[in-house]
């Protein structure tokens, strides 16, 4: 199964908005950026806009591609296409009861993310 993810790195005053994924969903109990699955006929910039309002209460007003990332993780194969997000409206947080958190760029090597978002992490702390 190949699903394709867009998924956005919230930036504000140097801090990046990130959520803790359900314990039930794939890649459970890791932090994300939020984002999520593309629909058929959405491109990613749609999804990723349609995803923030619906997780975290934001209107994307900006979005720049950032990285696409492929893997594989046995069960699921994601396609993740990564935006940075530098202008919305409305104050961002956890619509779906996820825990959310403003976090400084450095201080994202704290946190544990899935697998493929390592090299996303790793380009944000040598920015
Ligand atoms: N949103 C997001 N998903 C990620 C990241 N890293 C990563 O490996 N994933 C994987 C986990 C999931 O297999 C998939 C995203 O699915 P999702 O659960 O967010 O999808 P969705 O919001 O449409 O949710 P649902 O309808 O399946 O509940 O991508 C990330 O940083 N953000
Ligand atoms: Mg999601």
């Amino acid at each position: 199964m190949l699903v394709r993810v867009a998924a956005g790195i919230i930036i504000r005053e140097q801090k990046v908005f990130i959520a803790l994924r359900k314990a039930s969903q794939h890649q459970g109990d890791l932090w994300e950026f939020p984002g999520g699955k593309c629909e058929a006929e959405e491109s990613p910039e749609q999804a990723l806009a349609r995803e923030l309002q619906e997780e975290c209460g934001i209107v994307v007003k900006r979005s720049d591609y950032f990285n696409t990332v492929s893997h594989d993780y046995g069960d699921k194969q994601v396609e993740l296409v990564f935006f940075t997000v530098t202008e919305f409206s409305g104050e961002a947080r956890g619509d779906e009861g996820q825990q959310v958190r403003w976090v400084s760029v450095a201080d994202l090597a704290d946190y544990s993310f899935p697998e493929a978002n390592k090299v996303i992490v790793d380009a944000l702390l040598a920015s």
